[in-house]
């Protein structure tokens, strides 16, 4: 039996920042959805007990190192299983981009092995282990679009946005997720995740658009000046909105009008190599 999972792109929609905890994390709360750019993952049983990884698309490590693999490691000490599975990540998500590629194939592996391996761990479950691998992992086990607060672990569902295009540009850089949140230098409370949910349950773009915000953007943004062009670039060539999404480096442009995309997209592309334009996955093109 082979089973093949999707493993979607995840853009924060608001990123409020309220304290650091004492455990070095920061207390989050954010508004999580997901973009139909996506990872797939396959998934084949092994008699030996062992877990294989194989790429195609990037270079990544297939080790330890591999979140997917982390995952499935995870999943058989858990449950203490002697099967084995070989995993194949098709890549499409740029690596570390703030995009969660590797907690989206994480959580895509412990929904995937969950299944070939007739485990019946429930949702709730596969997101509790999956919080031990990195904190963006329980929202890409929920996918769709999520309030996420603790250190980004609790997931609460929330509907989804009203539908639009999102145009995905990531500059060629890389960022520390840690490093950016050690440079914060205040904090606020939660308001635009507030309003945001406001916006999402009244599904009205306009305020959605208004209401964008990530508290590590303007961190990225003085230490990369490039991210800031991207995002200058992005709101003159017409996007009804723009926000770097998680850490960075890639900002995300929201646009509504198809006949807008194409121009944005063209006007980055001169600019940028790494551009997609995709859409928000909403109840209507559920994957
Ligand atoms: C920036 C976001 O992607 C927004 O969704 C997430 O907050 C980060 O999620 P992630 O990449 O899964 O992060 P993790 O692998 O759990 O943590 C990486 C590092 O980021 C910092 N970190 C992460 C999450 C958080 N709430 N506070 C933090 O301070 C910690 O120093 C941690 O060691
Ligand atoms: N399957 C995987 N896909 C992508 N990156 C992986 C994977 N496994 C391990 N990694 C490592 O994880 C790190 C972060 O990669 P990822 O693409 O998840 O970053 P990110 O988009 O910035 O994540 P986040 O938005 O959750 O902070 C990279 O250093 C990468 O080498």
């Amino acid at each position: 039996m082979k089973y093949s999972v999707k493993a979607p792109a995840k853009i924060n929609l608001t990123l409020d920042v309220l304290h650091k905890r004492d455990d070095g994390f920061h207390e989050v709360k954010m508004v999580m959805t997901q973009v139909d750019l996506a990872d797939r993952l396959d998934f084949e049983h092994r008699s030996d007990g062992k877990i294989v990884v194989e790429i195609s698309g990037g270079s990544l490590p297939l080790d330890e190192r591999n979140l997917a693999y982390q995952a499935a490691l995870l999943l058989q000490k858990e449950t203490g299983t002697t099967q084995g599975a070989s995993i194949y990540i098709h890549k499409h998500i740029p690596v570390a981009a703030g995009l969660a590629g590797g907690s989206s194939d994480a959580a895509a592996t412990l929904k995937g092995l969950n299944q070939l391996w007739e485990l019946s761990l429930s949702k709730e479950r596969l997101a509790h282990l999956g919080a031990t691998l990195g904190s963006d992992v329980p929202f890409c086990v929920y996918g769709n679009t999520a309030l996420a607060t603790g250190r980004g672990e609790k997931i609460q569902p929330i509907s989804s946005p009203p539908p639009c295009w999102v145009i995905l540009a990531k500059p060629p850089i890389s960022v520390s997720t840690k490093d950016i949140y050690q440079r914060i230098q205040s904090f606020h409370p939660a308001e635009a995740t507030e309003k945001m949910i406001q916006a999402i349950t009244a599904r009205d773009y306009n305020k959605m658009c208004a209401t964008l915000y990530n508290a590590l953007e303007e961190v990225t943004l003085s230490l990369h000046p490039e991210v800031r062009r991207i995002k200058e670039r992005m709101i003159s060539s017409g996007v009804d909105a723009a926000l770097m999404s998680g850490s960075g480096p890639t900002v995300f442009g929201l646009v509504q009008k198809e006949s807008r995309v194409r121009r944005v997209y063209n006007a980055l592309r001169g600019f940028c190599d790494q551009v997609y334009a995709v859409r928000l996955i909403t109840d209507k093109i559920k994957k």
